[in-house]
């Protein structure tokens, strides 16, 4: 029996943060992504999954509209936040990317000093006086779960930190300016699997106060943390929903290909 989009594309019940509606984007005359819907809810965790090249971070990265500092990249359709399109001309840049913030695959402290880091971005968007900005860095590295590592570091080069600890680091920089949803993109895999526990336990602590979307290729990790899934295939989404039910019970044959590891 054939299904049909909305047996297999669930519209959750819930807040929705963040909508997607026939959502396209190009790289020059590539198309990377097709006709993507998808409701993110407010406060969950959403993981995106699917075989190298599907589109996962293409689709990630249109949220914040961050495709727009290469030239040639394209996003058609729409992707609402709270119900506004971001793809609008209208819409604040700058602003949008306090409210999205992201964090990628390779820890990427700037080249200054553990407090800098953090006090970066809210310099870009607050005037705050002195101990304010030190309250301000304190809560979010402690919402990081790094204040008790780093509190006697806070003037050192935030690149002499671990791995892992960088990658909390950029946690708290993107905490820091009060965003209502983070975006990671694998942000796991270059990190080893203590450090990679302490992000997926952040993960879990951030659940509920942030709406977080994570792109990643662990599907021990995407069970684990994650209350929704959307796999991805050749940039369509092929099945979305639970990630109890997506992961027990997929409805889709090449979903349960992929997330038992028969291809990708
Ligand atoms: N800068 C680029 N220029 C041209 N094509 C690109 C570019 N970046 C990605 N693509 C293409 O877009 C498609 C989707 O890539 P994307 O990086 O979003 O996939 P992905 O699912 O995140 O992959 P991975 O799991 O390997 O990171 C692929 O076919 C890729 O080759």
């Amino acid at each position: 029996m054939d299904r049909t989009h909305s047996d297999v594309i669930s519209r959750p019940r819930g807040e929705v943060k963040i909508s997607a509606r026939g959502l396209n984007f190009y790289y020059g005359n590539q198309q990377a992504l097709i006709n993507n819907d998808l409701d993110i809810l407010s406060g969950k965790v959403t993981a995106i999954i699917g075989p190298s090249g599907c589109g996962k971070s293409t689709h990630l990265r249109i949220y914040n509209r961050i495709f727009e500092l290469y030239k040639g990249q394209r996003a058609t359709g729409q992707l609402l936040l709270d119900g506004e399109n971001v793809l609008d001309s209208k819409i604040d840049v700058l602003e949008l990317r306090r409210r999205i913030g992201m964090i990628f695959q390779k820890p990427t402290p700037f080249p200054m000093s553990v407090f800098d880091n953090v006090a970066y971005g809210l310099k870009q968007h607050y005037l705050l006086p002195r101990s304010e900005m030190r309250d301000r860095v304190e809560e979010a590295l402690k919402a990081a779960a790094l204040w008790d590592e780093v509190n006697d570091k806070l003037d050192k080069p935030g690149t002499a930190l671990s791995g892992g600890q960088q990658q909390r680091l950029c946690i708290a920089r993107a905490i820091a300016v009060q965003p209502e949803v983070l975006l990671m993109d694998e942000p796991t895999s270059a990190i080893d699997p203590v450090a990679t526990a302490k992000i997926e336990d952040l993960i879990g602590a951030l659940r509920g106060r942030y709406t977080i979307v994570i792109v990643t290729h662990n599907m021990q990790q995407a069970a684990r943390i994650s209350d929704y899934t959307a796999f991805f295939y050749q940039g369509t989404i092929v099945e979305y929903g639970e990630t109890e039910t997506m992961f027990t019970k997929p409805k889709v044959k090449q979903t349960e290909d992929y997330i038992t590891g028969r291809f990708g």
